[in-house]
């Protein structure tokens, strides 16, 4: 097997010669610092906040050049040339357009001159083959020689203007001036992690996904909400009923017509025809968002909305029928109304209920749909089938994603790791097995992948599709982490103690370092210096709460970039930073308007933890993969000496 290993190695490095240069350049790799990786979680469709913050890194693109040009640029200055890296297109555009022509050549080479001067900084901590290989090929040349004049060199000042000036001179210099713009963006972001959540509640979860799928290097931990979005593409009715009725909930038509295509046309037409003696007051949609494209006035939403509940309600019933092991009889709601009295009984208690109008409804099979939403949700199932957009964004949610991640000493998953009251990990059984800890994890990596890939006539994949609906709303599943998702009771019951969602005992046992320490050791990591990153829970910062808990060991980031969420959180979300010299947490800020965004570049930074020294590649995963590699090869070299493997000497 070595052997073998060795000859496909050999093809790659076929000298002596050749093997020992690449031990030297992978040893040299691990002494450079580590790359920054950033995390975010809970984006919740907020693709202007979340964009931004991806462009500015978080505010550390404005820090750089403070650090840089603080002794020479006015604040103004400072402002106008991060403004430029984060949207170098729409600035040069009005540069062009208000600026002074004869001096526009002026501006720009001083432009490039310190766009070179942030790129050097941001990119001095990776090799000069990496900074190349991420330059666009057209001025991969040119930058390179820019990036590592020595300016004070009077010999080469005379080249370096001239290729400056020859730039400016071919086509204005805009194309040049984009490309280090986005080369800056590019390099001050080694890693993005995406603790879960990028879909409902906010306008545009599919433009999130694009810059997702077109970002260099990212992973996403599975929210509920995205495990919803992955269930309704599989196939799942119940879950497409209910990605639709949050989105009309929260008035985010254009994610659903525009963004993924979904025709809402069946659906208006059903509601208005069938609810239209109702005004579905329950049901009027919040609106933080209004729609570009599909404006839908709030009497019909509500409709929409009611008629997409009704149905989610009769196929969640359904789901529970087939799945008596998930112990969930009791959430059948609609079982347990008196359609006569208008009353509903949970939890042994009956409660009046504020809407009792159900055109759809048979008492006598409450489960049932009607003739109409049997054709309406075909039809919506046709759409979730046809959407090429929305197969590729879950597409890429398989292959970029998993129910929790270790990367460089840290642990992290949406929602919680189930646990019993008493401390230990819970279980789930599947056909007489049973699953805990970081076995259940994995053991639902492999379900939720069915889900997808199994075709739908497999005798596998109704389970594995219907188990999707569980890991949204079932009391054990990591990603939900809480007794029930009463949208039921917020619909028809007023009594609010009925409305409460009891948190999994993991909520309470993480507070305490002991028990993220056992959960660390449980997924291989040394509890001593790693950490548990999650999102789920809106930290709310206004009441006190922090998102530092454990002692340091667990990192909530669920900052409320949320608009839903922040009168919650009382800030606008959180991003953890973790570079070569510490873990900060940046605190962003509420902004209004436009001058108020311009505050979101000044988040307020924490330190939480510095590191002892300063980390380098070595010290991470991909460290650890290039140490097995200098192995390998010298393995090689070995072999190369010995005779075994013969040298290709040219
Ligand atoms: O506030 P909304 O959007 O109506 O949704 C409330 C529901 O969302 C949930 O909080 C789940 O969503 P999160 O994962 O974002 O917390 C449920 O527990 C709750 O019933
Ligand atoms: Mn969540």
């Amino acid at each position: 097997m070595e052997q073998k290993y060795l000859q496909l190695l050999a093809k790659e490095y076929p000298t002596i010669q050749a093997a020992c240069s690449e031990i030297v350049n992978l040893n040299a790799i691990r002494q450079l610092p580590k790359g920054t990786e950033y995390f975010f979680s809970d984006l919740h469709g907020e693709y202007e906040a979340f964009l931004h913050l991806l462009k500015s890194a978080s505010g550390v693109i404005r820090a750089k050049i403070k650090q840089i040009f603080d002794n020479t640029l006015s604040e103004a200055e400072q402002n106008q040339l991060a403004n430029l890296i984060y949207e170098p297109e729409s600035v040069l555009n009005c540069v062009e357009l208000f600026g002074h022509h004869d001096s526009m050549e002026d501006w720009k080479r001083l432009t490039i001159y310190r766009l070179v001067l942030v790129c050097k900084e941001v990119s001095s901590k990776y090799t000069r083959s990496k900074v190349r290989k991420k330059m666009p090929p057209a001025f991969a040349y040119i930058i390179d020689e820019l990036l590592h004049v020595n300016y004070d060199d009077g010999n080469k000042k005379v080249y370096y203007n001239e290729i400056i000036r020859s730039i400016i001179e071919i086509d204005g210099g805009d194309k040049f001036i984009i490309a280090l713009c986005k080369l800056i963006q590019n390099l001050v972001v080694d890693n993005l992690h995406i603790i879960g959540d990028i879909f409902d509640r906010g306008p545009r979860a599919d433009i999130i996904m694009n810059a997702l799928v077109s970002f260099h290097d990212v992973d996403v931990q599975w929210g509920n909400h995205d495990i919803s979005w992955m269930g309704a593409a599989s196939g799942n009715r119940a879950l497409m009923a209910n990605v639709v009725r949050m989105a009309i909930s929260y008035n985010n038509f254009d994610v659903l017509e525009d963004g993924y295509g979904i025709n809402l046309r069946p659906l208006s037409a059903f509601a208005a025809e069938v609810y239209r003696e109702d005004s579905c007051e329950r049901f009027l949609p919040h609106i933080l968002d209004e729609n570009e494209f599909d404006t839908v006035d709030g009497d019909l939403a509500a409709k929409m909305h009611k008629a997409m509940a009704v149905i989610q309600f009769k196929l969640e019933g359904q789901i529970l029928e087939r799945h008596p092991e998930y112990r969930m009889a009791d959430r059948s709601l609609l079982k347990e109304v008196d359609f006569g009295a208008g009353t509903v009984k949970v939890d042994g208690q009956i409660y009046p209920m504020l809407d009792t109008s159900f055109p759809t409804v048979d008492p006598a099979g409450p489960l049932k749909l009607s003739r109409g939403e049997e054709d309406l949700m075909n039809a919506i199932s046709a759409s979730f089938d046809h959407s090429e957009v929305l197969h590729r964004h879950i597409k890429f949610l398989y292959s970029h994603g998993g129910m929790y991640k270790c990367a460089n000493s840290n642990l992290l998953y949406h929602g919680c790791i189930p646990m019993t009251a008493d401390g230990n990990f819970d279980t789930i059984e599947f056909d007489g097995q049973k699953y805990s800890g970081k076995g259940l994890l994995d053991f639902l990596n492999g379900q939720v992948r069915a889900a997808y890939f199994l075709p739908k006539e497999s005798p596998w994949w109704q389970d594995a599709s219907d188990f999707m609906w569980y890991l949204w709303c079932g009391p054990k599943s990591p990603l939900f982490g809480k007794s029930k998702l009463s949208a039921f009771e917020h619909y028809f019951i007023e009594d609010e103690a009925v409305h409460k969602e009891i948190l999994n005992p993991y909520y309470k046992l993480s507070q305490s370092e002991e028990a993220c320490c056992r959960i660390l050791e449980e997924f291989g990591l040394d509890p001593e210096h790693s950490h548990i990153i999650n999102g789920h829970m809106p930290v709310k910062i206004k009441d006190g709460e922090s998102p530092v808990k454990a002692n340091g060991r667990l990192f909530i980031i669920d900052g409320g970039i949320s608009k839903a969420y922040q009168s919650k959180t009382g800030i606008a979300g959180y991003t953890l930073i973790f570079n070569s010299h510490h873990l900060a947490l940046a605190e962003h800020k509420n902004y209004m308007n436009q001058e108020q965004a311009l505050r979101r570049d000044t988040p307020e930074v924490k330190i939480v933890e510095r590191m002892r020294s300063r980390l380098r590649v070595a010290d991470t995963d991909i460290g650890a993969a290039l140490a097995a590699q200098i192995e390998d090869l010298k393995a090689l070299v070995a072999a190369y000496k010995e005779g075994e493997i013969k040298e290709k000497i040219e």
